[in-house]
């Protein structure tokens, strides 16, 4: 079963950014890649991100959920990756695989849609960069943890992958990058968000009249079904 609790927030910029390390076991890991890379079939070319949607779908369009497509049980191997430090199981989850060379644009989660966001990192450790004004904060994402969005990390910063082949550590290693996998987690925001953020909040932008395609918040391009 994996960890229950165990999330500590990381120190420093951005706050609200919690890590559960080893939220499962090396051999855990070992039977899930080789069920990614065996029994599961990928909608897309192998050499780009590729995602598998769970549970309720996302609509693009409304920012909710797509009321045409049926809601998607957790296969077996998802139902005990599934957080449970929540008040109810997460309502969207979406499996990514990030083949060598590949990232995601910075970007927020839409704030209309979402609350709270968990990822687990599967596979190749990899830096994800946060991103507020022109604060920079490279996070190394390890595999078999758990982060835990929340606060400024979730609301107020971007997040992103850059699109390479190695990340060079703080210490000066050149780590090449392997495969990798992610599993986001996402709950459903009962009401509006109220951060008021006007260059990140869709529900500020859309208050202010701000046209959809206009808006920031940029699920859309970096999501795609
Ligand atoms: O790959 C990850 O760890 C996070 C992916 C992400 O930011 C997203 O799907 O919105
Ligand atoms: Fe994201």
């Amino acid at each position: 079963m994996a960890g229950k609790s165990g999330f500590e927030e990381r120190p420093g910029l951005p706050r609200g950014l919690f890590l559960q390390n080893n939220f499962i076991s090396p051999e855990h890991e070992k039977q899930l890649v080789q069920i990614f890379l065996n029994e599961l079939k990928w909608p897309q070319q192998a050499s780009s991100r590729q995602s598998l949607h769970y549970g309720y779908t996302f609509d693009y369009k409304t920012f909710g959920v797509d009321p045409d497509i049926p809601y998607k049980e957790f296969p077996n191997w998802l139902k005990p990756l599934i957080p449970t430090t929540e008040t109810r199981p997460p309502d969207q989850v979406c499996l990514q695989y990030y083949p060598p060379g590949t990232g995601i644009p910075p970007h927020v989660d839409a704030h209309r849609a979402y609350d709270q966001l968990y990822a687990l990192s599967i596979g190749s450790p990899i830096l994800m960069q946060f991103r507020n004004g022109d604060q920079r904060v490279d996070i190394d994402l390890m595999p078999r943890g758990m982060m835990k969005m929340t606060g400024d990390a979730r609301l107020h910063w971007t997040h992103g992958i850059k699109k390479r082949k190695t990340d060079t550590l703080t210490d000066g290693t050149v780590r090449p990058r392997e495969n990798r996998w992610s599993i986001t987690y996402r709950w459903i925001r009962e009401g509006d968000c109220e951060c008021g953020n006007i260059t990140l909040c869709d529900v500020a932008q859309q208050r202010l009249g701000i046209e959809k395609e206009k808006r920031s918040a940029v699920i859309s391009s970096v999501t795609p079904l």
